[in-house]
């Protein structure tokens, strides 16, 4: 009735930025999690957002040992187990539900989105202290996330949506922040156009941060 963090916590202290994927081409996977680990960057969360997700989680599950290979954007159990059945070695949502909590009974973690006092006293209700932030920027940012840390001392978050090369060093020197989520390092273009190596050079500089 908790989440796994003995797999969970070496993943998001592995490294300080996690990439976070739109993929609409399967093909593009595998080659763009071996760019991204070579910079240092192996945990990779593929959105569940295209058609392309789950044949991307595919390939880099059986192509790229060097790579984790996440979920993101799962909204339901189904998501959750799907993400599972390709081969996710996490999954991440944008919220929580009871759906997906009773889902994420298994071994494969999950780490959900929370926001508010409210929500985190949900979630670490059913056992959970590590919690994504969703969407940072919007929802208040480097100040509310600090404002968290006295009542909820045992919560550790990854704040992602609007983290950025100029704001994710404000975020990681937070106590209560152990990475950040970001699509900056692999940008629509790099990917499209097989650009590996600008993406290994974006993770190298994403990798720094820790
Ligand atoms: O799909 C999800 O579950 C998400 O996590 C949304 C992400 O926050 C953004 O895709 C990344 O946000 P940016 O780095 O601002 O582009």
């Amino acid at each position: 009735m908790a989440q796994n963090l003995d797999a969970l916590v070496p993943i998001m202290d592995g490294q300080p930025v996690i990439p976070v994927i739109v993929i609409d081409d399967a093909g593009s996977a595998a080659p763009l999690a071996r760019a991204l680990a070579a910079g240092g960057l192996p945990a990779v969360e593929i959105t569940l957002r295209t058609e392309a997700a789950l044949d991307a989680i595919a390939a880099i599950a059986s192509e790229v040992p060097e790579a984790i290979v996440g979920a993101g954007t799962a909204l339901d159990a189904g998501q959750y187990e799907a993400a599972v059945a390709a081969g996710a070695r996490f999954v991440v949502s944008p919220g929580f539900t009871p759906d997906l909590a009773d889902a994420a009974e298994g071994s494969v973690p999950l780490l959900p989105g929370c926001v508010t006092p409210s929500e985190i006293m949900a979630a670490l209700a059913e056992g959970y202290t590590h919690l994504k932030f969703f969407p940072a920027g919007q929802a208040g940012g480097v100040a509310y996330i600090k404002a968290l840390a006295s009542p909820f001392s045992a919560v550790r978050f990854c704040p992602t949506g609007g983290v950025s090369p100029d704001n994710a060093g404000d975020y990681l020197a937070l106590p209560n922040v152990v990475c950040v989520g970001g699509s900056w390092v692999a940008p629509k273009e790099a990917v499209a156009g097989g650009d590996w190596d600008r993406i290994t050079a974006l993770a190298k500089e994403a990798a720094e941060w820790g």
